[in-house]
């Protein structure tokens, strides 16, 4: 019996994180769910992102901890079946909530409960290019620094957990697909003695 995987992908927006996540869904005939979830605490969260509700960072971070300890049940459930590919978790709440003020350590303590993930793949992306790829080239001056600083402490989180880093700057959406599948693949053959189908 081989062990099925939890797969996460982090990265800023516009680095490719969905387009690849569902591929490798695809591939591996994996369960495939990302956060925000579309659960009840989920859909608050849109919500305030969106700009339609307000509130303090804190609480945001609080939030995304409280969707996450629904959504992992969900994970292990899944993880009975099949593989899990993840888009976005924890590490988009260290970097993200860190980038807006939000004590690292609050933010590790309030999701102490999040599974650890096998692998974690991080997409990076030229912060310009990613937003030419959103359509939002004219993304405020702001968001463009801020994203920034949000790719810089996923890299320092990349060194210190052991992420694989992939960067799609100047590769083709098949490109990274290919990169990732084999790298995924000598790590699912090294931790479960399995080859995955074609
Ligand atoms: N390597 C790539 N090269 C060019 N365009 C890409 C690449 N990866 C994704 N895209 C396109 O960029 C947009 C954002 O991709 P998406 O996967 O939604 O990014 P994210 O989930 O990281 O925000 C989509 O239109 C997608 O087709
Ligand atoms: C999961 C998570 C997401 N986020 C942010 C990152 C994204 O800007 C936003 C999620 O928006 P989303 O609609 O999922 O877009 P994206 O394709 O960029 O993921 O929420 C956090 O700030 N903290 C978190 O813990």
């Amino acid at each position: 019996m081989f062990k099925r995987m939890f797969i996460v992908f982090e990265g800023i927006d516009g680095s490719g994180k969905t387009t690849q996540a569902k591929l490798l869904t695809k591939k591996l005939n994996a369960f495939y769910t990302c956060e925000p979830t579309e659960g009840q605490i989920g859909r608050l969260i849109r919500e305030i992102l969106k700009g339609k509700k307000k509130c303090e960072k804190e609480t945001l971070a609080l939030l995304f901890a409280a969707d996450r300890v629904e959504h992992v049940k969900l994970i292990e459930e899944k993880l009975k079946e099949s593989h899990v590919v993840c888009d976005r978790y924890l590490y988009s709440s260290i970097a993200y909530q860190t980038s807006q003020g939000v004590d690292e350590d609050f933010i590790l303590q309030i999701n102490r409960f999040a599974k650890k993930p096998d692998i974690v793949v991080l997409l990076t992306v030229d912060v310009e290019e990613g937003m030419k790829r959103l359509g939002k080239e004219k993304e405020i001056f702001e968001k463009e620094e801020f994203l920034k600083k949000v790719q810089n402490k996923y890299l320092k989180l990349a060194k210190k957990e052991g992420f694989i880093v992939i960067d799609t700057t100047n590769k083709s959406i098949n490109e990274s697909h290919e990169e990732i599948l084999k790298i995924i693949k000598s790590k699912l053959w090294g931790l479960s003695n399995m080859s995955i189908g074609e």
